[in-house]
């Protein structure tokens, strides 16, 4: 992380400490609520320049026997801390992605997520991720990301009618 550093400021209009933030689309594999291969994790905006969010870790997300992918939790991490441009107000994108797995995380537990802003330099907002399993003291994985905030509609304008939910966005009710 750079030496010389922006003063970070919560967006007036994003979530308040406690309160669900908004998906960053309805297909994200992360966070949509639409997705019907994904994550699906609702996240709470925290105090400070935080997000939370809590994911049942079930059959389907199985790596080695018994115990989930490192690319499942990969994504979830991501994800949560891809949640924390959204604090400061234009979303953010994943530029780069580094995570150590600490133990392994059995299927049928629930992983804790938890994502911080440690600190921003014009558009690049660094974050830190954390997993446990319920006790904060022990977790099971940390991650560093760097998010580069992008206009969405100039970034995904090429894209977006990929999207299953296209005729969605392109008929005015945008969800980037
Ligand atoms: C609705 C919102 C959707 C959000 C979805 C979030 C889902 C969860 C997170 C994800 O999974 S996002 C999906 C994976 N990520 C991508 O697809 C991003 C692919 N990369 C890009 O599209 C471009 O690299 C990007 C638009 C982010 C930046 O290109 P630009 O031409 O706009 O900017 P530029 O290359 O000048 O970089 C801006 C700053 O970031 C820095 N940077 C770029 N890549 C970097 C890198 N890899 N590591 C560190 N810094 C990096 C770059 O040095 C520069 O720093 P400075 O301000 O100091 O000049």
């Amino acid at each position: 992380m750079p030496d010389e550093l922006d003063v970070l400021e919560r967006h007036p209009k994003t979530a308040k400490p406690g309160e669900v933030m908004r998906p960053h689309n309805l297909m994200c594999f992360g966070c949509g609520a639409e997705s019907p291969h994904g994550l699906q994790l609702e996240m709470y905006a925290g105090e400070g320049f935080t997000v939370e969010a809590k994911m049942p870790v079930e059959q389907w997300m199985e790596g080695g026997p018994g115990v989930i992918h490192g690319g499942i939790l990969s994504s979830a991490l991501d994800d949560v801390m891809g949640m924390t441009p959204r604090l400061l107000g234009p979303p953010g994108v994943t530029v780069h992605l580094q995570v150590d797995f600490l133990q392994p995380i059995p299927v049928g537990k629930t992983l804790h997520l938890r994502a911080e802003i440690l600190g921003r330099q014009r558009r690049k907002i660094y974050t830190e991720g954390v997993a446990h399993l319920g006790d904060p003291e022990r977790p099971v994985a940390r991650a560093n990301g760097v998010f580069v905030t992008v206009d969405v509609r100039e970034h995904f304008a090429e894209h977006v009618e990929n999207s299953a939910k296209a005729a969605e966005y392109m008929g005015g009710k945008p969800q980037l």
